[in-house]
């Protein structure tokens, strides 16, 4: 049955244990709607002039043949779509403000994401502290959780859940929520739960009215539906074309939305104005639009998150580190893999370069080793980000447009869940190497040469974070990698940096291993170096200086290459924040 659904914040004070709940009932109306994708000659409209209304304290059904339009008007009404759109939508009569409306409702789609790893419990759990914030105590939460999984657990997975699953969502309806659900096929049983039935043709509105009006109102287009037959289906039929061309006879039955269908009524009624027909005052619609009116517009300046969000910023950060720290410590598989792949390699590397790092003769072979170990810590970094994000991204843009959370709030949650991996990885990595490639015994050369690994690492994961942010799997596992050939080219290690191009060279100042090359260069040649051992009768780089002169890194600073990296960090970070915040705005 329903694929699907949006609800709205409760009436106030229905229940004290919910009284976190803010905002009233609503009611939602659209006006003339018009829906548009794809720009000049592949402009495709998908709603036309449509309008409708769906009431508070009703369980409203959103019917229509596949294509219709049902999932395009539901984007809509929820707020998810905010572009191609003409006309208008209104909150218990006064036009729909997106800020409130999102925090006041909730849409579910049928494809909804999840993350894994998160048992029922803990995930409700982790929902009802974002949503509930400091506004409720533990216990509430805690008692508001078990009563929907005591509910939800009621559900099978035989063909009665769906009715089950109606129920609840009348249930919830008649608490004074806006209950409204796309469904197909639903069996008559199913469908005299609903309270409201909206059928969508064509991306017109055909019918607009009660269950048992349909068949009425189709009867008055003389056409009949079977005995016997589901009302439902044969609606289905009728707007699919089936019974002849009669849909423009239907959509103008109902004014294409602008009129609700009542048998027994003379002709069928306007839709109400919402303002006289919830008897609202000044006062109640003050309540209703959270923040069109003065005295509340001054709080809302004062804390946004608390206004915006159920729980204040630093919460809701604590809320996302502990639950993205239980899902990355229940990743084991990975985890192990991951961490068995830098001893691995470390190991590996270690003994194709044996013993070369006190050897004047190996010192080039000694660089690339330390130059491809940046580059492997950089991919191992990346990858998983990126593929594992991508994934999480969709369960980012449900809650985040749910109001769950600020973007902030989760961006500095992710990034500093992932900071202890980006230490520990690099770290398991070096030490095995390090000793068994003999690279000078001395603390402070092996920790300079560490930051620098970490920073690459995080560098890495930035990357990832980005290319996950901004695209999907296929493209991103194709640029992300690429991405690093041009800062590759300007690193120094490939090509010395007087010998790059006058018209390239700028693009060193942007490369991380660029500033990576450059530190660990000198991280374990510079600072008065001993001279290196020589089996030979002539080592042109026994004096480590030498090297570095050739490499055109003897002026160069290792301060200056960790804050090159840091700032290369910095940038991609910010990078990754806005890409996702672009992906958020232009959602689906
Ligand atoms: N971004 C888009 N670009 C091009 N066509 C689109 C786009 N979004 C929707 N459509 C088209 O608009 C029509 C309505 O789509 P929509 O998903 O709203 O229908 P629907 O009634 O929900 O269909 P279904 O029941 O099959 O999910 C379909 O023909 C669909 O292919």
């Amino acid at each position: 049955m329903g694929s699907d659904m949006m609800l709205s914040a409760r009436s106030r004070g229905t229940a004290s244990s919910r009284k976190y709940q803010e905002g009233s009932s609503f009611d939602l109306t659209f006006h003339d709607l018009n829906y548009t994708v794809g720009k000049g000659e592949n402009a495709k409209q998908i709603l036309h002039q449509i309008s409708g209304s769906f009431k508070s304290g009703h369980l409203s059904a959103i019917m229509g043949p596949s294509g219709a339009g049902k999932t395009s008007l539901m984007n809509i009404l929820a707020g998810l779509k905010k572009g191609g759109i003409e006309g208008r939508v209104d909150v218990n009569g006064a036009e729909r403000k997106f800020k409130t409306f999102r925090k006041q409702s909730a849409y579910i789609t049928q494809k909804d994401h999840l993350l894994q790893n998160l048992t029922v419990d803990e995930y409700m759990t982790s929902a009802a502290h974002l949503k509930m914030g400091n506004n409720a105590s533990e216990k509430e939460k805690k008692l508001t959780v078990s009563q929907l999984v005591f509910i939800l657990s009621r559900f099978g997975l035989d063909s009665s859940s769906s009715l089950q699953c109606v129920t609840l969502l009348r249930d919830i309806a008649r608490s004074g929520r806006t209950v409204v659900a796309t469904i197909h096929q639903p069996s008559s049983r199913l469908l005299e739960l609903f309270d409201h039935l909206y059928i969508v043709a064509g991306g017109s509105c055909m019918y607009q009215g009660p269950i048992q009006s349909l068949v009425p109102y189709l009867k008055t287009m003389n056409l009949n539906c079977p005995s016997h037959h589901n009302p439902t289906d044969f609606a289905i039929d009728v707007a699919s074309g089936e019974y002849g061309d009669v849909l423009s006879k239907l959509v103008d039955g109902v004014e294409n939305g602008k009129r609700i269908y009542q048998e027994n009524s003379p002709s069928t009624s306007a839709l109400p104005s919402i303002r006289e027909d919830l008897g609202l005052n000044e006062e109640d619609e003050n309540d209703a639009m959270l923040d069109g009116h003065s005295k509340k517009k001054d709080r809302k300046a004062k804390n946004k998150d608390r206004i915006m969000y159920g729980a204040p910023f630093h919460y809701q950060v604590a809320i996302l580190l502990g639950r993205t720290w239980k899902t990355i410590w229940r990743e084991k598989i990975l985890t192990t893999m991951r961490f068995a792949l830098h001893v691995c390699i470390s190991i590996l590397l270690g003994l194709v370069y044996w013993q070369i790092g006190e050897d004047a003769n190996e010192i080039f072979n000694n660089s690339g080793m330390i130059f491809f170990s940046l580059i492997f810590i950089l991919y191992v970094a990346m990858m998983p980000t990126f593929l594992t994000f991508t994934l999480e991204r969709e369960v980012l843009v449900r809650e985040h447009l749910n109001k769950w959370y600020s973007l902030k709030a989760y961006y500095l949650a992710k990034t500093l869940a992932d900071i202890p991996f980006q230490i520990v990885f690099p770290t398991v990595y070096l030490i095995p190497v390090y000793v068994m490639s003999n690279q000078p015994m001395c603390i402070e050369r092996f920790s300079m040469l560490l930051a620098i690994t970490i920073c690459m690492s995080l560098v890495g994961q930035g990357i990832g974070l980005f290319f996950g942010a901004a695209f999907d799997i296929p493209v991103a596992s194709y640029f992300a990698p690429i991405s690093c050939i041009p800062f590759l080219l300007v690193s120094g290690f490939m090509l010395k940096f007087k010998a790059i191009p006058p018209y390239l060279s700028w693009i060193s100042y942007f490369s991380f291993l660029h500033y990576a090359f450059e530190g660990s260069m000198l991280a374990i040649y510079d600072r008065d170096r001993l001279p290196l051992n020589c089996s030979q009768p002539y080592c042109h780089f026994r004096y480590p200086q030498k090297f570095l002169e050739e490499f055109d890194l003897i002026l160069n600073s290792y301060f200056l290459s960790i804050v090159g990296m840091l700032a290369c960090f910095l940038v991609i970070r910010l990078a990754g924040y806005f890409a996702l915040l672009f992906k958020l705005r232009h959602v689906r």
